[in-house]
């Protein structure tokens, strides 16, 4: 059974797009943003760097066009979502799966975005920025995870350096850093690598899991 995660993390405009682009260059990985809200569409913001044989992207189930809360965009065109209408793409590949905005952003008036990693057992990958305030939204997103019980591979930190608040979330989480992301001037193919080699040595994955 190929490895399936979730990208998930603890606000919207966190750097999921960021960190699945970097997720699947390094693991040679499918992508698939199963709810897309608004444009430009996530895929096509990762597709060009996915510069390998193997990876491919995967078409929405669910594409709105309103930059809005899923649930919100999805009443403005009459369309109701339902996780049992959401099926999981036909790949062999390891997946990297794209949530939106934060774990508790609705997609109804039901179901939450981390629904869809619960549906289909995916494991959790949880983006965590560095602000202030910061501390508390991973704290937060941390102990409901776990009331969950979702399977959580690990934290990316991306912002500023800290190392104080990274380790106070590592300490109280139990999960381990994949990777610590600085604020970069401009997203390049050549930091998308830089990063994707960084996660491999981190992940240290046998080479025959490296795609
Ligand atoms: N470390 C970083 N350095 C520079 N730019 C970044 C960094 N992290 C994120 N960004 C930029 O911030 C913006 C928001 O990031 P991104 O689109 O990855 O967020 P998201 O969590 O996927 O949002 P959504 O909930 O809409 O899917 C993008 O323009 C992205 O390139
Ligand atoms: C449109 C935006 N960029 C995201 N795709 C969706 C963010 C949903 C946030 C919902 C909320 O928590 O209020
Ligand atoms: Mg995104």
């Amino acid at each position: 059974m190929p490895e399936r995660y979730f990208i998930t993390a603890i606000h919207t405009d966190s750097g999921k797009t960021l960190v699945s682009t970097i997720f699947a260059q390094a693991l040679h990985a499918d992508y698939w943003k199963p709810i897309q809200a608004g444009y430009p569409r996530d895929t096509d913001t990762v597709m060009p760097f996915l510069q390998n044989k193997k990876s491919r992207t995967h078409k929405e189930a669910y594409l709105l066009q309103a930059p809005m809360s899923p649930h919100a965009a999805a009443r403005l065109e009459h369309v109701e979502i339902h996780p049992a209408t959401i099926l999981m793409p036909e790949t062999d590949n390891t997946l990297i799966v794209e949530g939106a905005g934060g774990i508790l952003a609705p997609i109804s008036d039901e179901y939450f975005v981390i629904d869809i990693a619960k549906k289909f057992d995916l494991e959790v990958i949880l983006v965590c920025n560095i602000y202030l305030g910061s501390i508390n939204h991973s704290m937060l997103t941390i102990n409901e995870l776990k009331r969950r019980k979702l399977k959580v591979k690990g934290i990316v930190f991306n912002g500023p350096e800290n190392l104080e608040t990274e380790q106070f979330i590592l300490k109280h989480s139990g999960y381990p850093c994949l990777l610590r992301i600085k604020p970069e001037k401009k997203i390049t193919q050549e930091i998308i690598n830089r990063y994707a080699i960084e996660l491999l040595a981190n992940l240290n994955l046998p080479s025959e899991k490296q795609g």
